[in-house]
C-alpha cells in the first residue's frame, strides 16, 4: 500500500432522507419522518464526515415527480435550506447542491450559493444542471426548451454568476476600524453582464470564501452537456452502466476540458452507485425483497419490464423459482436497454425473476446487494480500470446505510489504499484536488 497513489473521492447522496429505494421507508429500521427532520441530515452528514466522504450530493428538481401515495420523495424539501442546516454543524465535508440553470436567475444563484460558501468555510458545491422535466416547467409557467436553448442559458448563466462572484475583489473587505474604511470600492466593480438569455449588472456584494468561489460540478451526458461540463465542471455526476461505457464517457470528458485549455485532471467523473449492505449477500437480498414485497402491483410490472430486457415473457412462469434450462438458454438481452445483459447474467446464473429484480437490475445506477467488501471489491474494480475518478453512492436507506458504509466499506477501502485517510485540507476545493479560482476564468 502506498500513500501516492491515486485514490477514489466519494460523494454521499442525501435524496430526501430515506434513500435511493423509494420504498425503504417502511422497514423496521428506518425513520418515517426522515423527510422532515433535519436533525437526521444532520446526523448522517456528522457520519458522513467522520468516513472521510468528499461531500453530500443533493440532487433536486423542483416538482413533485414521484408517487407520495407509496413512495418517499425524490429530493429533500429545499437542497439550499437543507444544505445549510447541515453546514454549521460539520466541518469538513462538502456540500454540492443541484440548482438549474433555466429555472433559476443568476443573481440569486450567485448570493446563495457564495453566501453559504462564506457560511461553510469553503466547502460548498454547485451541481449545472438544465432540467428537462416538464413538471418543472410548468412550475415556473413555462416550457421545456431545446437542447440549444437550454444549454445556450447554461453557459450565460455560469459566465454570469461567476463573475458575480469575481466582481468584489480578494482583498476588499477591508473592515478596519482605525481608518474607518469597511471595504475597498476600488475593488468591487459592476460585471454589467449583457447575454442573450440573461443579463444582471452586478456587483454582488460578497466577500470571497476560503476557496475563492464554489466548485462547479454538471449532470446531462449529450454532446452540450460534455461541452459545459468541460468548460466549467470539475465533477461530473455520471449515470453509467458499464466499465466500458464509463470509462468512454470519462475519456470525452476529459478530451472536452482539454479543448477548453483545462488539465484532464480537472474534470471528476463520480459515478452513481447505488447498494445494500447486509453481514451476508442472502441478508442483503431478503431486506430487498422485503421492500418488493410492500408494492406487489410494482413488482409485476417491474416484472413485465425484465421481461421485455431479457426477450422471454417471465410472468407466465414461477417467478420464485431459477428459471428451467430450457428457458434460461432462449434469454436475449436487449441492446437498447446497458442493464439488460446483467439481467440475462443473474437469470443464467440460477437467480429467479424475483432475485434478479431485487438485484436492482432495473436501477438507475449499477447496484450491489451484498456484504460490505461486495461493495468495496466492486468500487475498487470500477475506479482501477479507469472507469471512473470517484462514486456518487446513493444507499437504499440513509439510515443504517450510510453508517454501514462508513463503518465497514471506508475501513476497506483505506487500507487497500485507495480512499484517503484523511480530509486533505478544509475546504472542499483542497480536497477534490482542483486548482483555485475566483471569478470567470480567463
Ligand atoms: C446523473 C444525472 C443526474 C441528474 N440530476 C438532475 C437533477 O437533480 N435535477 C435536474 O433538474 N436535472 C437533472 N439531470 C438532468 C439534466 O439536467 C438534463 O436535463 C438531462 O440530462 C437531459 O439533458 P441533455 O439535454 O444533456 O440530455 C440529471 C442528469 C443526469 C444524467
Amino acid at each position: 500500500m502506498t500513500t501516492d497513489q491515486k485514490q477514489m473521492k466519494i460523494v454521499l447522496q442525501m435524496v430526501s432522507g430515506y434513500g435511493g429505494e423509494f420504498k425503504t421507508w417502511r422497514l423496521p429500521e428506518a425513520k418515517a419522518d426522515a423527510y422532515t427532520d433535519m436533525d437526521l441530515y444532520v446526523e448522517m452528514a456528522q457520519l458522513a464526515e467522520k468516513g472521510k466522504l468528499h461531500a453530500l450530493f443533493m440532487a433536486d428538481t423542483p416538482a413533485l415527480v414521484n408517487n407520495l401515495n407509496t413512495e418517499t420523495p425524490m429530493h429533500s424539501m429545499d437542497p439550499l435550506i437543507a444544505m445549510t442546516s447541515v453546514a454549521r454543524a460539520t466541518n469538513r465535508i462538502g456540500l454540492v447542491g443541484t440548482f438549474s440553470t433555466t429555472f433559476n436567475e443568476p443573481y440569486n444563484l450567485a448570493r446563495h450559493l457564495k453566501t453559504l460558501d462564506v457560511v461553510s468555510h469553503g466547502r460548498v458545491g454547485w451541481n449545472t444542471v438544465t432540467t428537462s422535466t416538464g413538471a418543472t416547467a410548468d412550475n415556473f409557467g413555462s416550457h421545456i426548451a431545446s437542447r440549444k436553448e437550454r444549454y445556450g442559458r447554461a453557459h450565460e448563466v455560469i459566465e454570469a454568476v461567476q463573475s458575480l462572484w469575481g466582481s468584489w475583489g480578494e482583498s476588499a473587505y477591508v473592515h478596519d476600524k482605525e481608518t474607518g474604511q469597511f471595504a475597498d470600492l476600488d475593488q468591487i466593480k459592476p460585471v454589467n453582464y449583457r447575454g442573450e438569455y440573461v443579463k444582471t449588472s452586478g456587483p454582488l456584494p460578497i466577500p470571497p470564501s476560503e476557496q475563492g468561489q464554489p466548485v462547479l460540478f454538471q449532470a446531462g451526458p449529450s454532446g452540450e452537456g460534455v461541452e459545459l461540463a468541460g468548460r466549467f465542471a470539475s465533477g461530473v455526476y455520471a449515470n453509467p452502466f458499464t466499465i466500458e461505457e464509463s470509462r468512454e464517457y470519462r475519456d470525452i470528458l476529459r478530451e472536452a476540458a482539454v479543448r477548453h485549455g483545462r488539465e484532464a485532471d480537472e474534470i471528476n467523473v463520480f459515478t452513481g452507485f447505488m447498494f445494500t449492505i447486509a453481514d451476508s449477500k442472502e441478508e442483503a437480498l431478503a431486506r430487498r425483497r422485503q421492500v418488493m414485497a410492500f408494492d406487489l402491483e410494482e413488482t409485476n410490472q417491474r416484472l413485465r419490464y425484465l421481461s421485455a430486457m431479457v426477450g422471454v415473457n417471465l410472468t407466465s412462469l414461477d417467478v420464485e423459482k431459477p428459471l428451467p434450462e430450457g428457458v434460461q438458454n432462449m434469454l436475449q438481452a436487449n441492446w437498447q436497454d446497458p442493464r439488460s445483459p446483467r439481467a440475462v447474467e443473474l437469470l443464467q446464473e440460477g437467480y429467479s425473476p424475483l432475485d434478479t429484480l431485487a438485484m436492482g437490475v432495473i436501477n438507475y445506477h449499477p447496484v450491489v446487494v451484498g456484504t460490505a467488501t461486495d461493495v468495496a471489491d466492486f468500487l475498487q474494480e470500477w475506479f482501477e480500470s479507469g472507469a471512473t475518478d470517484g462514486f456518487s453512492i446513493v444507499p437504499d436507506l440513509a439510515h443504517d446505510g450510510v453508517r454501514r458504509f462508513v463503518e465497514e466499506v471506508v475501513p476497506i477501502l483505506q487500507e487497500r489504499g485507495i480512499f484517503h485517510r484523511d480530509y486533505e485540507g478544509s475546504t472542499l476545493r483542497e480536497n477534490l484536488g482542483l486548482p483555485y479560482q475566483y471569478g470567470v476564468k480567463d
